[in-house]
């Protein structure tokens, strides 16, 4: 049924710029941003993947990242999306307003931010469960401290992550769909 309405609501209204899903680590980005990407049939570009190699031995140290470790990462994530032909859905923490403003100028056809919000007990929880990633789960305080809420920026879309992948999915495609 989920699975039905979220194909009628694409069809209908689909969001026609690039997606960010953004949040901390283990938020649910790349689950939540393959799963919009299949959903609109738009290529998923894993920001992870576009980390020089020093951020993540950085992280991995368990050391956060400061800004002057994260421009170029996001620079790298801006030139995929003016790259790419057409849309993308991307995942990227885009913790600041200053990077979530860097990105959208990146994106002329316009950029929409689904933001995965949860409890640091839910975040937690989640990272100490996933297994074969870089990111420990003792940097998910300085996590939360440097991210910036985007509530009330441009099409941008807050979605609770204490519910399951499919509503989770739901209810972001519904509001990209209205945007
Ligand atoms: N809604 C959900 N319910 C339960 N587990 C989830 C949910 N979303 C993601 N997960 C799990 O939580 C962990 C973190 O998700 P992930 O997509 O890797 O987050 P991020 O990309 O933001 O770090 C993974 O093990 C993933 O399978
Ligand atoms: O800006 C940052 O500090 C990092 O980009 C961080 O926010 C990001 O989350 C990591 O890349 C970890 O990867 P996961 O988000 O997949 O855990």
């Amino acid at each position: 049924m989920i699975e039905k309405r979220q194909k009628d609501t694409v069809s209908e209204h689909r969001f026609p710029g690039s997606i960010i899903v953004m949040g901390v680590s283990g938020s649910g980005k790349s689950s939540v941003g393959e799963r919009i990407a299949k959903a609109y049939g738009y290529p998923f570009i894993e920001g992870d993947a576009l980390h020089p190699p020093e951020n993540i031995k950085k992280m991995s140290e368990g050391i956060p990242l400061t800004d002057d470790d994260r421009w170029p990462w996001l620079a790298a994530i801006g030139r995929k999306l003016a790259e790419n032909a057409g849309p993308a859905v991307v995942a990227c923490s885009a913790l600041k307003v200053s990077y979530r403003q860097k990105l959208r100028e990146c994106a002329p056809e316009g950029l929409a931010f689904v933001h995965l919000h949860g409890s640091e007990a839910v975040l937690a929880e989640r990272m100490q469960h996933r297994t074969g990633h870089f990111m420990p789960a003792s940097l998910l305080k300085t996590q939360l401290a440097t991210l910036e809420d985007p509530t009330g920026e441009a099409k941008t879309v807050t979605v609770d992550i204490d519910q399951s992948l499919d509503a989770i999915v739901d209810e972001a495609l519904g509001a990209l769909g209205r945007m």
